[in-house]
């Protein structure tokens, strides 16, 4: 199969790029794909043919996205719309990754995928506006909110905490944000459940949520960063349970973005191994 996956560099394309065997990857990135400029998806998808897109670039700082909405809104929104329509063209189904930070955080258990969203900041309304226009596409698609994702690729939390360790034995973490933390690698791998759901099954049309395995909150999660990290010899800093007031940022983040995978598992037959034996296996990368 011919696969289209978007966000070369991007931690879950890199991810893609290392187990996806048995299927030919293109990878679309700047400055010939471009999600702001709407000609460059047309002529990229034209020109490669997909059989099945992967639409996995995004504009992912969330903080930043508060001072640029209109570019943010330009790439997750139209940009994820156009890409599903270029899709729906050729008659590819797409895989469009999405996120927690669609939900509001007010919510007593993990969130399903029917459950009400209510994005809190500039990167989450940019993102529910491209699951939107993915859904309104006429494209077969599958909307997959993703969580605190990491990998041994790119930037992410767990790198930003072994870079801070380095020069810092403290660190303060908010300890009231709850989340799922998911490694790209096995995203990876249930990117590629879908693929082969929908090879023998046809594609379709649905939303899912896919998450590592329990929860934690940021400051457990810095915590269990460390304790694997001492493991290998790695940096290690303490780490101070702070609110999220004592950590003030642009955009506001969930309270609690804790997702239920149960309808990923159900349908595509796989579920995220536990998010700490998860963790040893991207810290081992980085360190081992
Ligand atoms: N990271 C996370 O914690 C989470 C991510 N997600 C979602 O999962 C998906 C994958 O995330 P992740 O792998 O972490 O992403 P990354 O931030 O690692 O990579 C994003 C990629 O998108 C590319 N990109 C950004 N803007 C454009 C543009 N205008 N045109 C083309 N490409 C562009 C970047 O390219 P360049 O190198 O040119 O900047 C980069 O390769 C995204 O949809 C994200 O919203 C969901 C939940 C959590
Ligand atoms: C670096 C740092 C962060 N924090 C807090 C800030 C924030 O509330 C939380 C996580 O910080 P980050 O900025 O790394 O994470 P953030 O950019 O909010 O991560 C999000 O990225 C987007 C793309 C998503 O889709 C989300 O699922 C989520 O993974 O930790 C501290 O409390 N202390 C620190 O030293």
């Amino acid at each position: 199969m011919r696969i289209l996956v978007t966000g070369k560099d991007g931690q879950v394309a890199q991810a893609l790029a290392e187990q996806a065997k048995g299927h030919e990857l293109v990878f679309a990135a700047r400055p010939a794909f471009d999600l702001a400029q709407p000609a460059t998806i047309e002529a990229t998808v034209a020109r490669v043919h997909p059989d099945l897109i992967v639409s996995a670039a995004a504009y992912t700082a969330v903080d930043k996205a508060e001072s640029e909405p209109e570019i943010a809104m330009a790439i997750n929104g139209d940009g994820a719309g156009a890409l599903a329509r270029a899709g729906a063209k050729i008659g590819a189904p797409i895989i469009h990754l999405s996120t927690d930070y669609v939900f509001d955080g007010n919510l007593d258990r993990p969130w399903r995928e029917e459950d009400p969203t209510g994005p809190l900041g500039v990167y989450g309304a940019t993102k529910l506006a491209g699951e939107q226009a993915v859904q309104a596409s006429g494209a077969d698609h599958a909307v997959v909110r993703l969580a605190w994702v990491y990998s041994p690729f790119g930037n992410n939390f767990v790198k930003t905490m072994l870079r801070l360790a380095e020069t810092r034995d403290a660190l303060n973490v908010v300890e009231d944000q709850q989340g799922c933390p998911s490694s790209a690698l096995d995203i990876a791998t249930a990117v590629l459940a879908v693929i082969d759901h929908w090879q023998r099954d046809g594609a379709s049309k649905g939303v899912y949520h896919f998450a590592g395995t329990g929860e934690t909150n940021w400051a457990d999660f810095a915590r269990a960063i460390f304790a694997e990290s001492a493991r290998h010899g790695g940096p290690t800093a303490d780490v101070a349970g702070i609110p999220s007031s004592g950590y003030p940022t642009p955009a506001k983040r969930p309270a609690n973005s804790r997702l239920d995978c149960t309808r990923f598992a159900e349908t595509f037959g796989y579920r995220a191994p536990a998010w700490q034996d998860s963790l040893a296996i991207v810290i081992g990368r980085l360190l081992g």
